[in-house]
């Protein structure tokens, strides 16, 4: 043991330290999931206390198969007091006859459309959804993102969870139940990988925020200087967090699971789409080059089978094997308690979903990190380090509301500032309702 360099060891004794410290964050996830998901609260509202009234964004682009099914949820929602503010980007967008269908389906819904979008900065999701942020006449806003379907009882839920100490709920990522091995690969990938840090970064209170289904509180977004303040990130979801977390305000997920369920499921978005996270986090909080692949399951098992072996003497092949096995084990129970209730796949095509997870993690991970240029549904970004975005290649004089050419790919435009208060109250009168279909064109 002795002839061995002292560095050696330092470093075994650190990745045995942090295979430890995993084990906790399994441990954490499944205590904390057990606990808080799924479970229906007991807050009931008073006379003295009614429950409050929710604008809710909706970003669309495109139209896939789910659509129409996973925005019907939104209008038969039991929740007494909402608006619905759909968002539409491109005026040719097929998403805005399937929203009028639908206005015209549920006539007595307080629902509105907005077309054309804003130019507040880089993320095309914001800019998409601030004319609808503007208008919205709650204090509490929710952004949900086009592919989430809602339960009845899923706004009660997170108005629930908004005490007075917190500005922000947000669903922890899952996904519906769907035909397909995608569909498995997606829900492994939640269900475990993603649920384990979401739940532990929650109890540990550290910002894991994934924006696709949350509730905030307007009136602390306006003192963050509005929506568009965050328009010059691609991450919008963490900076948002982080704002409200340095003002002092808490934020939590709520106990219901975001069921992700769009009708286009594959392999290779599903990929590209965890690219492109692994390339925000990266350029975020850069301290995850390193700490990802180490969190990954064979990496992290390898490191401490030799750290094992160096430290104690351990075999290290009975040590690896054994690793797998519990890490395995800890992720279909953590999977089992965010599914409540039978999965909609075999336990063996969970062992292949499982191995492919983890097998391909890394290498989607150097994907990441080999490439940094972003693709998000029409346009290309790059990112600063600290999450400061650009686009690359926007057509001139054309507003973000469009989408760009890859063709013009040799110019590269910083983000456009914010406008001015007055450009906005312009850009609000120019703004023209058809009062029939409800129909706002900016
Ligand atoms: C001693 C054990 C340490 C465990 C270290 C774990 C290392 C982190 C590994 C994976 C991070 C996965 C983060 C999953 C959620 C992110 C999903 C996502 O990328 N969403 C983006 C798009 O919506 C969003 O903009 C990003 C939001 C959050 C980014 C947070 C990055 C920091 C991650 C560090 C979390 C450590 C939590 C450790 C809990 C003990
Ligand atoms: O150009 C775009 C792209 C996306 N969007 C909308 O933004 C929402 C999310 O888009 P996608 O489903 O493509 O992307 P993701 O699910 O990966 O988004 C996620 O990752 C990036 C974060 O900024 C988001 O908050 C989060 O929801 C959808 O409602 C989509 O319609 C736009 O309005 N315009």
């Amino acid at each position: 043991m002795s002839h061995l360099p002292a560095p050696l060891y330092g470093f075994a004794w650190i990745f045995m330290i942090f295979w430890f410290g995993t084990w906790m964050v399994h441990l954490i996830a499944i205590c904390y999931g057990k606990f808080k998901l799924h479970k229906k609260s007991c807050k009931l509202p008073t006379e003295s206390s009614p429950l409050p009234g929710v604008s809710i964004l909706k970003p669309l682009m495109g139209v896939d198969p789910n659509l129409q099914h996973n925005l019907e949820t939104f209008f038969t929602m039991d929740y007494p007091l909402y608006e619905l503010l759909f968002c539409v980007e491109d005026k040719e967008d097929p998403a805005i006859k399937l929203v009028e269908g639908l206005l015209e389906k549920y006539p007595r819904m307080d629902a509105k459309l907005f077309v054309g979008g804003s130019n507040v900065g880089v993320n095309p999701k914001i800019n998409n959804i601030h004319p609808a942020y503007i208008a919205a006449k709650y204090e509490f806003f929710m952004i949900s993102d086009s592919g989430i379907k809602m339960k009845n009882d899923t706004l009660l839920d997170m108005v629930q969870n908004m005490s007075e100490k917190h500005a922000l709920v947000h669903q922890m990522p899952f996904t519906c139940d769907r035909d397909g091995f995608a569909a498995t690969f997606e829900k492994v990938f939640f269900g475990t990988v993603q649920s384990r840090i979401y739940l532990s970064a929650d109890v540990l209170g550290i910002n894991c925020h994934t924006g696709m289904s949350c509730l905030l509180r307007k009136s602390v977004i306006d003192q963050l200087g509005g929506l568009k303040t965050f328009g010059c990130y691609l991450a919008e979801d963490f900076f948002i967090a982080k704002g409200i977390t340095d003002l002092g305000w808490k934020m939590r997920i709520s106990n219901q699971p975001a069921l992700q369920n769009s009708g286009l499921c594959d392999i290779g978005s599903f990929q590209q789409r965890l690219i492109r996270w692994a390339k925000l986090r990266v350029a975020m909080v850069p301290t995850t080059i390193l700490l990802e692949p180490l969190s990954e399951c064979m990496i992290l098992g390898a490191l401490a089978a030799w750290s094992a072996s160096l430290l104690f003497s351990w075999d290290p092949l009975v040590f690896f094997l054994v690793h797998i096995l519990c890490w395995f084990l800890s992720d279909w129970l953590l999977l089992s308690i965010v599914q409540h209730g039978s999965m909609p796949f075999h336990k063996f095509e969970f062992v292949i979903g499982w191995l492919f997870r983890e097998l391909t993690g890394p290498y989607l991970f150097l994907c990441a990190l080999w490439n940094p240029s972003i693709r998000w549904r029409t346009r290309t970004f790059k990112l600063h380090w600290g999450g400061i975005a650009y686009e690359l290649n926007p057509q001139m004089g054309q507003t973000a509301a469009t989408p760009s050419s890859s063709l013009s790919s040799l110019l590269v435009t910083q983000m456009q500032p914010a406008p001015t208060l007055s450009e906005e109250i312009l850009a609000n009168d120019l703004t023209t309702t058809t009062s029939k279909h409800r129909l706002l064109v900016s």
